[in-house]
């Protein structure tokens, strides 16, 4: 069994990614396992904050570390929340995020809320070998809250392809076609070798 830890305090990603590899022999650990580790997530693309997330920790644990940053792009919004989505209407407090982007959106048009969510994938070893992968999913910003799974801003999320929320998706659903899902598929093709 390999284990692989997950520089993540999310414990929603943490969830799909456990969903995700478990039954592929790789056992996940995340933060909640370790004592606390500070991480200055300062960066200003997906790619340089999961390399501060993945660098951060794997240096402090001395083993090989994967960090997920992922957002939501909005068109209407030139690309926010982004970078910032986890910390868009203050901190982490996925509610008060979905009511500011509802807010941000007011009067804009179904035709003109496209959107996508994005996610990179960075993994190191302590010795710095460094592996990357992206993924995205495209779709819409409802006008309102839609559905009860998944997390942060899945309930605005309607995916075009399935015609469904990300939060009316089962989590087996949300997998195979998310941007998380996608970044990792690539991610585990090169996985291997990296290891
Ligand atoms: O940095 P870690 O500890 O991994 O956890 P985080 O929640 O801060 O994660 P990010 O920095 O990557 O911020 C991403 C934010 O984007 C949103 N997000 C990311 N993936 C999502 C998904 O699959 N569904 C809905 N919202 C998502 C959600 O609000 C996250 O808090
Ligand atoms: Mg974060």
């Amino acid at each position: 069994m390999k284990t692989i830890v997950i520089a993540t305090k999310n414990a929603g990603k943490a969830r799909e990614y456990r969903k995700m590899l478990t039954p592929q022999g790789i056992e996940i650990k995340t933060l909640a396992d370790f004592p606390p580790i500070n991480i200055n997530e300062n960066g200003k693309t997906f790619e340089e904050n999961a390399t501060i997330k993945a660098m951060t920790v794997a240096k402090q644990l001395q083993l090989p570390v994967m960090a997920d940053d992922s957002g939501l792009v909005v068109d209407a919004l030139d690309g926010a929340p982004g970078v910032y989505s986890a910390r868009y209407a203050g901190d982490h407090d996925d509610a008060a995020n979905n009511a500011k982007l509802l807010q941000k959106l007011t009067g804009v048009p179904s035709e003109q809320r496209t959107a996508h969510f994005h996610t990179t994938i960075v993994a190191v070893k302590p010795n710095g070998t460094k592996l990357v992968a992206d993924g995205r999913v495209d779709g819409h910003i409802l006008h309102q809250l839609t559905g009860e799974n998944g997390f942060g801003y899945d309930p605005l999320f309607y995916v075009d392809e399935l015609q469904k929320s990300m939060a009316e998706l089962t989590a087996d659903q949300k997998n195979q076609i998310s941007h998380r899902g996608k970044a990792l598929r690539a991610f585990m093709r090169n996985f291997n070798d990296w290891w």
